[in-house]
């Protein structure tokens, strides 16, 4: 037993699991994402240098990596502070923010978001994907990545004393690199000795969370206690979302206020629409999944706070809950989406 067992560990420390009320699972507060950067097509290459103006706004939705400026949520702490707020107002409790090493993650602002906005803030440990892995982390063995992680979580990361409540995202490309396999590992044996959560970014590929498992499996991990996120742009066949659903991890959609008709990091893919999100959904709780869902918006780019447009991170409490209780789902299965599930997750063993 330690003295993380039974509660969560937020940037502000340990609280009670009650404590945490509704919970988006997977969001980022301050964050770049440059690593992600896609070339304008021919011709748009004045639309992604310009000022974020409305006119524009329908080509930022539609091409969101394609305009450099919109891909540094980390200059609108002031912006995120406020939707933080209306957040709060909209009946939110906590927010897990996903940002780990690779993607700057900054954990004195969270805490000071934390602080300023009553929200608590749960950080995230470990590595993004292998593009924004350094050298140095490269050349780590699992032992050497497993300490790494382990001491975010029980003793702060970055230099400083804040400590991380969950490990991840953890990032995956498809195939999964040599590098992210070893932080695969790592990340088995630091949630073997903590008992902690962990969360997952999966490569672009239906077969991606299904080979992430088994690595984690292969390494000792707790199924139970792992998160698989994006599946909304990774898995949609319904029978192969069954067959991973048996695998034992959660099941995030995470991509709640993202209608986009073309997603550039796999055209093959048809990203779905809000509404579509909820028809899974309301197909994973009548096939007995309610226990297992997590839901979130993945907020990270600029283009999605109201400030320029977008829906916030109060969406899913605004707009999407009444269409989940308007096709079908209940208020209690409501509640344990987004306050059971989330707390049972991130309680430490
Ligand atoms: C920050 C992050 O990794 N978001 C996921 C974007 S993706 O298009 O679903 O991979």
């Amino acid at each position: 037993m330690s003295e993380r067992s039974g509660k969560v560990q937020t940037v502000l420390g340990l609280i009670e699991p009650d404590q945490l009320g509704r919970t988006m699972t997977h969001e980022h507060l301050t964050m770049t994402f440059e690593c992600s950067h896609v070339p304008p097509a021919p011709g748009d290459e004045g639309l992604a240098a310009a000022p974020i103006e409305m006119k524009h706004l329908h080509w930022l939705q539609q091409n969101p990596y394609s305009h450099q400026e919109n891909l540094l949520l980390n200059q609108e702490i002031e912006a995120v502070k406020e939707e933080l707020l209306c957040y709060r107002k909209a009946g939110g409790g906590s927010i897990v923010e996903n940002t780990t090493t690779g993607i700057n993650r900054n954990l004195p602002i969270l805490r000071q978001l934390a602080k300023d906005t009553g929200v608590h803030v749960i950080a995230g440990a470990g590595y993004y994907v292998d593009v924004t892995h350094s050298d140095e982390t490269r050349k780590m063995t699992v032992e050497k990545l497993t300490d790494i992680i382990v001491s975010e979580v029980l003793h702060g990361a970055d230099g400083t004393e804040i400590r991380c409540g969950v490990i991840g995202e953890i990032g995956t490309s498809w195939p999964i690199t040599e590098s992210e396999k070893k932080v695969l590992r790592a990340t088995a044996h630091a949630q073997t000795q903590l008992g902690c959560p962990v969360i997952i970014h999966p490569g672009r590929d239906t077969a991606a969370p299904g080979e992430v498992i088994r690595i984690l499996q292969e390494a000792g991990g707790d199924i139970s206690k792992t998160v698989m996120s994006h599946l909304d742009r990774t898995i949609y066949d319904r029978q192969e979302l069954l067959e991973f659903a048996k695998m034992g991890s959660y099941l995030e959609y995470d991509l709640f206020g993202t209608e986009l008709l073309n997603y550039p990091f796999n055209l093959r893919v048809d990203m779905p629409s809000d509404s579509q999100r909820v028809q899974n959904l309301v197909f994973l709780v009548r096939e007995g999944y309610e226990d297992r869902i997590l839901i979130a918006h993945d907020i990270h780019t600029k283009h999605r706070l109201t400030k320029y447009g977008g829906h916030g991170y109060s969406h899913i409490l605004e707009n999407i809950v009444p269409k989940m209780l308007s096709r079908g789902i209940t208020q209690n299965q409501v509640d344990k989406i987004l306050i059971e599930n989330p707390k049972h997750w991130l309680t430490f063993k």
